[in-house]
């Protein structure tokens, strides 16, 4: 380690320390010394682990009792008991040796004894393996659930703002948790029986309690010593130039790059490149991470073994300093005491340390129900309003007061200046400009995605008494008026049934109206083309088959099997977008959409398959305002009420297309460009 600097964690947690390993850079958490530290950190997950134990037994109170009592067979009676037995056995053969003959009953009493309790603990271990799992599996599910519910819960920006808490949660590790709590109980028990043992074993051999206190001394030092560096949680990162460089090297023989490397005659350049590295002795300084983990100070690693002797000398000072009492059967019943001691004393310790660590991994996942849902607690009021249904029933109108907004994750860019916008209700507005002008971000916030940062969304009739800004409203009343088309929809890993389906759940098994939706979305011949029809799942199956041990160029039965199983139905890019339109066609049966907003649904399609989608959705506008994203004019922009130009966030320029070429500026700069390139391709 050449250097070492300590920093305070500016958020939350232990503090952590940078350390130079050759080409490498540790990060790794100091671990607190001040019990009050962790005892506080513990305190903040005991909550959640109560919450845990009782959803727990929620599962099955006598399920539950029997893991108890199983975990309690297995890590305190069965030790002692056999521990006891082994014992006996040992006195009785040495008793008979002493005494010529030794206690046949006893002794066969003790060995069926013995054999009995081997059979009992392997029936309890099966037992206990199968209870750990039907528990493991149900909590497992429960918080599956749990985890789905909050995640679904969370608009676009809570999931960003609380990024960490929703995508590292991993609900088994409740169960490891609890496990981990139980084991330690166990262990605890298991302890103070084999303490119990241990003193009537001293006692009536005549050794003190000396002896006990010899048996503890290396588990102890063992855990106050242990400073592996897996012990503790810590980042590795290879940052030395020359090593980073060697490495993509290395890595420019992946397959990948066959083509650009052999074509473009750089072998030679290649393997020169990683000689020269090889030859400054890169590999030493490679090696410094495993000589320090693997480290461990010399004084102290002697300290500690020869501490796991002091048993011994205590039974060989024994033997010279009373020679009458030396028994070989006490010191070997002794000698498993001093391991299985040595076992429990180090397991509660260990595990006693991870306490807080299981403890904040289940307050994790009960947390993640905690998480603020910026855009979609929405208000009281129900939309449409009263007063408003008549008007309402051409669509919904909508405007935009000096709205501005940044991005949570990127607070610094305006992505909306200052955007005031009137729509009429049941108008076709298409918004167009460059890349990054803020359309997309004007269809997040109607779609209630976001929350504008500044200014406001309201709807209604302007001057309407009952209009109102668009946070007053019902979130799940606003969510039923409006339906969105863009091409960050995916399909579910559903049937395209289902997925189709699921645009008007009520209907969701009305094969006619999903038909009739597949039909307009233009997707009703993609269907046709797949062997399982309406039934097909087109995605989905990750983590649901696996293999060990098999390649699938073996070519043997198995290799086959896996073939198949990977044998799976897809579908190409427009295709794919012309089935998740089928979903939003069958969104407007609902009979409650008054605001569609499309966003460039038509990048993978083709020039047919545009055209008849947008056909389709303009034909479907009765009752509907409907917000166009596009970069292809022409057709749809022809059609609109009113096109709103971009750019930088700001809008430039409104009006129909007529005015707009009129107006000779930006739109007509645009369309002139489109034109001229449809005209020298034609
Ligand atoms: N999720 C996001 N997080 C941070 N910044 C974003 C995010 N989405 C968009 N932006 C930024 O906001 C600005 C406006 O983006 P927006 O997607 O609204 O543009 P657009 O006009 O729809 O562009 P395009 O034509 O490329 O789709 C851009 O500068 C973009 O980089």
């Amino acid at each position: 380690m050449t250097a070492a600097n300590s920093s305070k964690d500016p958020v939350v947690g232990a503090p952590i320390k940078t350390s130079r390993l050759g080409v490498y850079r540790l990060v790794q958490e100091v671990p607190s010394t001040k019990f009050r530290e962790s005892w506080d950190q513990a305190a903040r997950g005991a909550p959640s682990v109560k919450r845990l134990v009782k959803e727990i037994i929620q599962l099955g109170r006598a399920t539950f009792c029997a893991y108890l009592l199983l975990q309690l067979w297995i890590y305190a009676v069965e030790p002692i008991l056999s521990l006891h037995l082994t014992s006996r056995i040992l006195v009785i053969i040495e008793e008979g040796f002493k005494g010529g003959q030794p206690d046949a009953n006893g002794l066969f009493g003790a060995v069926v004894m013995k054999m009995l309790a081997a059979v009992a603990t392997a029936f309890i271990q099966r037992q206990n393996n199968a209870l750990e799992n039907k528990m493991m599996h149900g909590i497992e599910f429960k918080l599956q659930r749990l985890v789905l519910r909050s995640k679904l819960r969370t608009d676009l920006t809570g999931v960003q703002a609380k990024a960490v808490a929703t995508k590292h949660i991993y609900e088994r590790s409740a169960w490891y948790a609890f496990r981990h709590f139980a084991f330690t109980g166990a262990q605890f028990f298991g302890a103070l029986g084999q303490l119990a043992y241990v003193f009537r074993t001293v006692q009536s051999s005549g050794h003190g309690p000396l002896f006990v206190i010899l048996c503890l001394v290396r588990p102890i030092l063992g855990i106050f010593t242990d400073n592996s560096l897996w012990a503790t949680p810590h980042l590795i990162e290879a940052d030395d130039p020359h090593f980073l460089r060697m490495k993509n090297l290395l890595a420019l023989g992946d397959k990948k790059y066959k083509q650009d490397v052999i074509t473009g005659d750089i072998v030679q350049h290649i393997v020169k490149g990683t000689l020269a590295i090889w030859i400054n002795g890169l590999f030493t300084l490679a090696c410094r991470l495993s000589q320090y983990s693997q480290r461990q100070a010399t004084t102290l690693s002697v300290l500690i073994r020869l501490s796991g002797d002091l048993p011994m000398l205590y039974y060989a000072s024994n033997a010279i300093l009373h020679p009458t009492h030396f028994s070989l059967a006490t010191i070997a019943t002794l000698q498993s005491i001093d391991s299985l001691l040595r076992w429990s004393f180090t397991g509660i310790l260990n595990t006693v340390r991870g306490f807080t660590k299981q403890a904040n991994r289940v307050k994790a996942i009960y947390d993640i129900e905690k998480i603020e849902h910026d855009a979609t607690n929405g208000g009281m009021a129900a939309y449409p309003p009263e007063g408003q249904e008549d008007e309402s029933e051409a669509g919904m109108a909508i405007e935009l007061k000096n709205v501005s907004f940044s991005y949570p994750s990127n607070d610094t860019l305006s992505a909306l200046k200052d955007v005031s916008l009137r729509i009429k209700s049941g108008q076709l507005v298409v918004l167009v400009g460059a890349n990054g002008s803020g359309k997309s971000t004007i269809i997040k916030l109607l779609m209630r995605l976001y929350q504008p940062t500044s200014g406001s969304i309201m709807l209604g009739a302007p001057g309407h008494p009952s209009t109102r800004d668009i946070r007053e409203y019902k979130s799940a009343d606003l969510r039923r008026a409006t339906a969105a088309l863009t091409q960050d929809h995916h399909l579910f890993p559903l049937s395209l049934a289902e997925n189709i389906g699921l645009g008007n759940p009520a209907r969701k098994d009305d094969g006619e109206a999903v038909s009739e939706a597949l039909r307009r979305g233009g997707a009703n011949k993609v269907v046709e083309r797949l062997k399982g029809g309406t039934e097909t799942v087109l995605e989905g199956g990750k983590g649901l088959r696996w293999g060990s041990n098999v390649r699938k160029d073996e070519g043997t039965l198995l290799a086959a099997e896996l073939a198949k199983m990977e044998k799976k139905s897809d579908v190409s890019g427009g295709e794919r977008q012309r089935l998740v339109a089928a979903r939003t066609f069958m969104r407007f049966t609902t009979n409650t959409v008054k605001l569609v907003c499309v966003d460039e649904p038509s990048a993978n399609l083709d020039a047919e398959g545009e055209l008849e989608l947008f056909d389709n959705l303009r034909l479907a506008n009765a009752g509907k305002t409907m917000v166009f994203v596009t970069h292809r004019f022409g057709h749809l922009t022809k059609h609109a009420d009113m096109i709103v130009c971009m750019k930088e966030g700001k809008i430039t320029e409104k009006g129909t297309h007529g005015e707009l070429m009129a107006v000779d500026g930006e739109y007509a700069k645009m369309y002139g460009i489109q034109a001229k390139a449809f005209e020298a391709s034609s």
